[in-house]
């Protein structure tokens, strides 16, 4: 059965998150002006400082996800609640694996309007952990093979899918992909090694 993620999070806090991440691509964005930067500075340490005034202990934001159960929603790569993360929308989960939608911005190039290698990875990494989760098959990614076919653009919606390929003991091997407008740029193959304890959201 495929069920729908996102949980129930706060608005405020994916509000909160969402206007973090605009104002990341302004700040990257922003022309050379010293002291209209130098203001900007100040304004944004006051909204820290208010923030960190009511600072938890962990990062760690459990909401109801899907068959997995429940997750971080400050999670670097998925997570709604994490400015950080891009994040993944459009999830969907069934036992086969899982397919996303992600848009990246300016904040993540790497080569000339591209994205950087290392959040195209991240992504599939994260892929392919929750492909063999739906799968009934929780576990950490021990090595992450991951191929570049095409520069990956960014601004526009790309489809992540990733596969739970098969389990061998506690082995477990999965593919990945990452595409835009129907081309693959992307390719991974995974061996993750089943948890052995509790499963951290
Ligand atoms: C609103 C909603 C928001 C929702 C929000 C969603 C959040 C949803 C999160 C879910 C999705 C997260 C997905 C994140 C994906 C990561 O980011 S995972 C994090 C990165 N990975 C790590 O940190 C792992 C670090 N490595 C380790 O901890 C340990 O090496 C491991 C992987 C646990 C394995 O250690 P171990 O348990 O001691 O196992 P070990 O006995 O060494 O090996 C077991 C088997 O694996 C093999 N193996 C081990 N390493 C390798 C290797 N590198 N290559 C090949 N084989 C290997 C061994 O040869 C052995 O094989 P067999 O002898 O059984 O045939």
């Amino acid at each position: 059965m495929t069920t729908e993620v996102p949980g129930k999070l706060s608005p405020g806090r994916t509000t909160l998150a969402a206007r973090v991440r605009d104002l990341i691509e302004a700040v990257v964005l922003a022309e050379d002006d010293p002291p209209g930067l130098l203001d900007a500075a100040a304004r944004i340490e006051e909204v820290t400082e208010s923030l960190r005034a009511r600072r938890r202990e962990s990062p760690r934001l459990l909401v109801q996800a899907d068959t997995v159960g429940r997750l971080s929603a400050n999670n670097p790569v998925e997570g709604p609640g994490n400015p950080l993360a891009p994040p993944l929308s459009r999830i969907r989960v069934d036992v086969d694996g899982m397919r996303a939608e992600v848009t990246f911005t300016a904040v993540h190039e790497g080569p000339p309007e591209r994205v950087h290698g290392g959040w195209v990875a991240a992504v599939l990494d994260h892929a392919v952990g929750r492909a063999v989760a739906a799968a009934g098959h929780p576990a950490m990614t021990a090595s992450l093979t991951v191929d570049y076919h095409e520069g990956t653009p960014y601004g526009v919606p790309l489809e992540v899918e990733a596969r739970f390929a098969r389990r061998d003991g506690r082995k477990v091997y999965a593919i990945a992909n990452i595409s835009s407008g129907g081309t693959i740029t992307a390719t991974a193959s995974a061996i993750l090694v089943l948890f052995t304890g509790p499963v951290p959201g």
